[in-house]
């Protein structure tokens, strides 16, 4: 179980997140909402310490994740992958390389150092590729490749790295529908095929409800909402996004509320 307690991000004066508690159930597939600017990504990136917390306590089962340093502190990142936006591949290389550095923790460091890949490393990292319909694309240089199959390589390189934990930071945002589908389709198969949690950063509510079994909602750097996506109501998700509901909303759900304006808090659902 992931637990956050109580975690705060300052910078300078602003604070990013604010208080957050959540509890993660091993195998929960969370959506994580909100407008623009409300603390999606600092939380996420919190959670595997690219960012440090300035208050609170982040556990994984009896684990301080929060006071880690060094070989825990790699030990713990690669437990808990993370998916950027832009992909993160190196472009000059090719697809299985980059697919094999997600198992840079489970060789040697002189063999890490000289990439001497085993066999079997091999072998895991092309049935990655398989599993997401790419493995054809293994020989080619990663620069070479559309959007939505980058990002395929990119959970490829997460799944081997044999996380417990999967941080998705808004990774389908610049995608087209259809590749879209392919790589929440891709997310939502490793969660359900190997009970990996996780955690995802989305701008569109359609696919927040339609792919996770619980959804937190941030506001300025608070959780307004935590709960399955069904208590989600259109009233909720409009305070939530205020001028922004338009553009996560199909146009149907979009439409101004009768009380729009006048609500200035978000509805709070307990956590
Ligand atoms: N490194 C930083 N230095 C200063 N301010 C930051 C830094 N990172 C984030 N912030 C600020 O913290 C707030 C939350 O940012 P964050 O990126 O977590 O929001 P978000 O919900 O992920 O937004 P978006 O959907 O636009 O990515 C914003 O006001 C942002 O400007």
């Amino acid at each position: 179980m992931l637990v956050l307690d109580g975690v705060s991000r300052k910078f300078s004066d602003k604070t990013a997140v604010d208080q957050v508690s959540a509890e993660f159930a091993p195998g929960s597939f969370v959506g994580i909402i909100g407008r623009s600017g409300a603390g999606k990504s600092t939380l996420l990136r919190m959670i595997n310490r690219l960012v440090d917390p300035t208050a609170g306590a982040i556990r994984f089962g009896d684990r301080d994740v929060t006071r880690l340093k060094g070989a825990e502190l790699d030990a713990w990142r690669a437990r808990c992958a993370m998916i950027f936006q832009q992909f993160n591949l190196i472009g000059r290389l090719d697809v299985l390389t980059n697919v094999l550095m997600g198992r840079l923790d489970h060789v040697s460091a002189p063999r890490a150092l000289l990439r001497l890949w085993s066999d079997e490393d091999r072998a895991i990292a092309l049935s990655a590729l398989e599993m997401f319909g790419i493995a054809d694309l293994a020989a080619k240089r990663a620069d070479q490749l559309s959007g939505g199959q980058q990002q395929r390589v990119a959970i490829a390189r997460a799944l081997v790295q044999e996380p417990r934990i999967v941080l998705a930071d808004e990774p389908i945002a610049s995608l087209d529908p259809r590749n879209t589908r392919i790589v929440m389709d891709a997310l939502l198969r490793i969660n359900r095929h190997f009970g990996i949690t996780v955690l995802c950063n989305l701008h569109s509510l359609d696919l927040a409800r339609g792919y996770c079994d619980r959804l937190i909602g941030m506001s300025a750097g608070r959780v307004v909402f935590d709960g399955a996506p069904a208590a989600l109501t259109d009233d909720v998700a409009r305070d939530l996004y205020g001028l922004e509901a338009g553009e996560v909303m199909d146009a149907a759900h979009a439409a101004p509320a009768a009380h729009a304006g006048g609500a200035s808090q978000p509805s709070a659902v307990p956590a």
